[in-house]
């Protein structure tokens, strides 16, 4: 594992994907590794939106947006108290990054890529959790991945859990260094 504490604080981490994707695994531990708090976005959901998803209704806009307005006051919390900390949302829209994201320049996305077949797999196998495997189409049809101005650090979810938290680290640790060099 990079050395965590090579990482300069604080470091504030959206952790982006499909249902399935893994979000939640490889969040606990990054936020772990770092020692940070860890924020699952999932409980932020009015018990409303948990509810239409686990009976197979997709959310709509309208239905995130009250979600995504309590994102933002988690991570503004954050900035505003000068911590650190990760937290995880499908955040599956750019117009959904831009509100929880926008001009933050000290947020860092993560986007955890995976083919559907494997997190159809994944999710399959996932036991007591709200999220029904049906929707797991909507969740695809629905994802705009992350545009390059957005900066996203993308991983492929195929390998381990350590090994995804590794190349996180890694290449917050690179770009931070880039950052502090002269031109
Ligand atoms: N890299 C991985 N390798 C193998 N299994 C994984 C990996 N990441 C996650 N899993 C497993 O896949 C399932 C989905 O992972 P997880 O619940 O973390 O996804 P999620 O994106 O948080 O999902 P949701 O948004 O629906 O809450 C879990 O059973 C988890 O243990
Ligand atoms: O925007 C959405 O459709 C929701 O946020 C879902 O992605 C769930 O919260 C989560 O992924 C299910 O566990």
């Amino acid at each position: 594992m990079p050395d965590a504490c090579a990482i300069a604080r604080p470091v504030i981490i959206v952790v982006m994907g499909v249902s399935g994707s893994g979000k939640t695994t490889v969040s606990a531990m990054l936020a772990a590794t770092l020692g940070c708090p860890f924020q699952e976005g999932d409980e932020l959901h009015p018990p409303g939106n948990v509810e239409r998803m686990a009976h197979g209704i997709a959310l709509t806009d309208a239905d995130r947006m009250p979600w995504l307005r309590r994102i933002v006051a988690e991570i503004d919390g954050w900035r505003a108290r000068g911590e650190s900390g990760v937290l995880t949302c499908s955040a599956l829209k750019r117009s959904y990054r831009d509100v929880i994201i926008g001009d933050r320049a000290d947020v860092t996305l993560v986007y955890l890529k995976g083919a559907y077949d494997l997190i159809r797999r994944r999710m399959a196998a996932r036991h007591e959790h709200f999220m029904p495997l049906s929707l797991l189409d909507s969740q695809f049809a629905t994802l705009q991945e992350p545009a390059p101005d957005e900066h996203p650090i993308t991983v492929d979810v195929g390998g381990a859990p350590a090994d995804i938290v590794r190349s996180i680290l890694r290449r917050i640790e690179e770009r931070q260094g880039a950052a502090r060099r002269p031109i």
